[in-house]
């Protein structure tokens, strides 16, 4: 079972990916050989979270770069390949700040150079592989010091739900909401987390399963309906934590189509509802969740349910695959890959510098 979603090597400038379609039941690492490779796998979501196409989108770049950078004969014919590129990349998904911001920051890196542009490059999308690790182990700690923060002195372990794949496979490692879970669990302050399945991607029941259960964190699966009746049914849930593609400036947060409904029913029960996600996914050009494109997927991925056939005598095939049709043919689709919970919904955003809140009534200042 391996949980590395990306696989880098700086040596040699190679990179693959695990092909998330494929999990829980099949671990098969894919190459990205250039930018097209990328693009496709982000937007088919062969790889997805925030910051892991992000992180996926920059490292294609390198790879690619590695292998044009002898064919450049100016550093301005680099430049405008080096931009043409990005400009090209960050159409795959529009919602998630982190491939926009990735883009933005490598351009302005560009734009300053004026010489080893290429170099420097390359060296830039290698560190947010880095970077990205370290700033999810801070979240975790940011987040199950604030959520420990919140309940009586004399709770030590608490349960939890979350929504989506927030993990290691949303990521360069270790996960932001997941990571306030891993956080909790490595304390001794998690009783029990609960996760969404996600419906149309799955991404709980067939990723952030697959982490928790690789992690052996003791946690049940519940279907997306189901939140409602679980907080009713566990009062000593005390917890919402969930991840983020895009934090207005304000706090209204763009996350998995799910997320808001969580957030009422977290309101409606008197349940801390917190937004974990590293600081590059605060967006503060963006005022707030009005303001946050909403990308619309395929009708197939809502229709139909693909996996492993389960065979006669109830064990899993995963080398046979299988798409069933589970609606009725010629019925309008909707199908929005995120919603935005207003800040008014939101207890804490936790990011790798610090746990953010805001006065009742006010919007959140991650200026601050
Ligand atoms: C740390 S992942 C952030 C975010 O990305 C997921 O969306 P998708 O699986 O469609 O890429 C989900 O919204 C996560 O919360």
């Amino acid at each position: 079972m391996s949980l590395q979603a990306i696989k880098y090597d700086g040596q040699n400038k190679t990179l693959e990916i695990l092909d998330q379609l494929k999990l829980p039941h099949q671990s098969i690492y894919v190459p990205i050989r250039n930018v097209q490779d990328a693009f496709k796998a982000i937007k088919d979501m062969v790889v997805r979270g925030a910051p892991a196409i992000a992180i996926v989108a920059a490292l294609s770049l390198a790879v690619e770069l590695n292998q044009e950078k002898a064919s450049f004969k100016t550093t301005e014919e680099a430049k405008k390949a080096i931009v043409d590129k990005l400009d090209y990349l960050v159409g795959a998904r529009p919602t998630a700040v982190n491939l926009g911001r990735a883009a933005n920051d490598l351009k302005k890196l560009v734009a300053e150079s004026s010489s080893d542009v290429v170099d420097k490059v390359i060296k830039a999308a290698e560190q947010m592989l880095v970077d990205d690790v370290s700033d999810n182990e801070n979240i975790g700690h940011y987040g199950a010091e604030w959520i420990m923060s919140q309940v009586p002195k004399s709770t030590d372990r608490i349960s939890v739900l979350t929504i989506c794949n927030t993990g290691s496979l949303a990521t360069a490692g270790y996960g932001t909401a997941l990571g306030v879970i891993r956080s909790l669990h490595a304390a001794g302050n998690l009783e029990h987390a609960y996760c969404l399945e996600t419906r149309p991607y799955n991404q709980g029941s067939r990723l952030t399963a697959y982490e928790l259960v690789h992690d052996k964190i003791p946690a049940t699966l519940i279907t997306d309906s189901m939140a409602s009746s679980l907080l009713r049914a566990h009062p000593e849930i005390k917890l919402i934590v969930v991840g983020a593609d895009r934090v207005a400036a304000n706090g209204d947060t763009a996350n998995k189509i799910g997320t808001y409904q969580l957030a009422v029913v977290a309101k409606h029960h008197g349940v801390k509802f917190v937004v974990a996600a590293p600081n590059t996914t605060i967006d503060l050009n963006t005022p707030n969740g009005d303001a946050i494109v909403i990308e619309q997927r395929a009708p197939h991925e809502l229709t139909q349910v693909k996996g492993a056939v389960v065979e006669a005598d109830g064990t899993i095939n995963p080398d046979k695959a299988a798409t069933v049709s589970t609606a009725a043919p010629g019925i309008g689709v909707w199908n929005p890959s995120f919603d935005v919970t207003p800040h008014e919904l939101i207890d804490a955003v936790v990011t790798e510098k610090r746990a953010f809140t805001r006065q009742p009534g006010a919007a959140f200042n991650f200026r601050d």
